[in-house]
């Protein structure tokens, strides 16, 4: 009964509201993709072109106009063009005056311009709302409808009313909208795209760098200091054991990381005597990046049960090879002295199924 309650008002509002006309600025790949969405979705779609001639690439049911026809039929007006074209704009500001404008455009590189598209564009046109939104979402994905791994959609704009109308829509399209604040938050949210694998370099690096030192250090007491001074050939260690002990290590490390932050920013709330202030910047970057840091530590301690399970496996051939000897020494009768002496030889060896621990300096010896 609840259940069904609750079903009827969740799909209230789609059901009985009547979608509002979207004009689409610009029928490229973008401008196509979100159309037809759109279309989809149950809105009617104008688009605004330089070529008022329909394509069979124009979404079935969507109109297409000269860009001052179809601003007159929409309230909200996305702008599906590059941000270098926009001075198309200008002469089209008395129509669009009082128009929710929104700003979808990318740029090459971070901080491409001193200001944000949006901006820009809230400058070119200063009677419009200006709202930021779906720049993050791929023409690919909204086409293709493998929205999963992007259903955010990060919004921002001044006007409050029109920042509604617009994350309306963006739930009318099932995906999420993410309210980001002013239109100042633009910069950053443009900036998101070209971010490959944000809070990925901090953990990346770091555990490079560790992996790097630990394997050396090992190199160094594990294989060079033996072969100078004693003459020994333990270059077999770098394949799997020096790894494996290194693995552990890294996860470990890598987990106090991820704790550490946590503790040290109590630690600051306690003395600074409140919690209503920002930490300072290192430590901020540091707590958004633990999740990742985890992940990595996730992956070492993977890696290292990976080893730990191989490396029975190499005792076990020594196992099976010494064990064969023991056959064959006991088929000869008279050489009781040399069965023993290869039975001390297969004890030691099986006793290391008991140590299967890759941080033991025992399997080393061993194997
Ligand atoms: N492609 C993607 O996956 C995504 C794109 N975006 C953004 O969407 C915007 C459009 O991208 P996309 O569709 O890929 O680009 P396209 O090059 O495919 O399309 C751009 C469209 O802009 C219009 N246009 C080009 N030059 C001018 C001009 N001088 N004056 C007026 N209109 C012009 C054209 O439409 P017409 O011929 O109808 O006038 C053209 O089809 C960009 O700002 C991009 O950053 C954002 C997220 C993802
Ligand atoms: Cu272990």
């Amino acid at each position: 009964m609840n259940k069904n309650s609750s079903n009827t008002m969740a799909l209230a509002p789609n059901t009985s509201s009547k979608r509002e006309t979207v004009c689409i600025f610009g029928t490229g790949d973008f401008g196509r993709a979100l159309g037809h969405k759109m279309i989809q979705s149950g809105y009617p779609v104008v688009f605004g072109s330089r070529s008022t001639q329909t394509s069979s690439l124009i979404p079935k049911g969507a109109e297409v106009f000269s860009h001052a026809e179809a601003a007159q039929k929409a309230a909200i007006i996305i702008i599906a063009v590059q941000r270098q074209h926009y001075n198309f704009l200008i002469p089209l500001a008395e129509i669009l005056r009082g128009k929710v404008l929104v700003d979808v455009s990318n740029n090459l590189k971070i901080n491409q311009y001193p200001e944000s598209n949006a901006e820009y564009l809230a400058q070119l046109v200063p009677g419009a709302k200006v709202v930021k939104a779906f720049n993050t979402v791929s023409a690919w994905a909204l086409q293709s409808g493998t929205l999963d791994a992007s259903r955010q959609v990060f919004v921002c704009g001044d006007d409050m009313e029109a920042k509604q109308m617009v994350m309306a829509i963006v739930r009318a399209l099932g995906l999420t909208p993410v309210d980001q604040g002013s239109l100042l938050a633009a910069q950053e949210i443009e900036n998101y795209p070209l971010q490959l694998f944000p809070m990925w370099k901090f953990p990346i690096l770091l555990s490079l760098g560790l992996t790097a030192f630990f394997f050396f250090y090992c190199l160094a007491r594990d294989v060079i200091y033996p072969y100078v001074y004693e003459n020994k050939d333990f270059s077999f260690f770098i394949a799997i054991s020096i790894p494996n002990r290194i693995c552990p290590i890294l996860a470990l490390i890598l987990l106090a990381l991820v704790y550490l932050p946590g503790v040290l920013a109590a630690i600051i709330q306690l003395y600074r005597g409140t919690k209503y202030r920002r930490f300072p910047d290192w430590l901020d970057k540091w707590m958004l990046c633990r999740k990742q840091l985890g992940l990595v530590a996730l992956a070492f301690a993977s890696l290292h049960v990976l080893y730990t399970l191989i490396i029975p496996i190499r005792s076990f051939v020594r196992w099976r090879i010494s064990s064969r000897i023991v056959s064959q020494v006991g088929f000869a009768p008279c050489s009781m002295s040399s069965f023993l002496l290869s039975l001390l030889q297969i004890l030691p060896s099986t006793s290391s199924f008991r140590n299967v621990r890759g941080h033991s300096n025992v399997l080393y010896n061993r194997v």
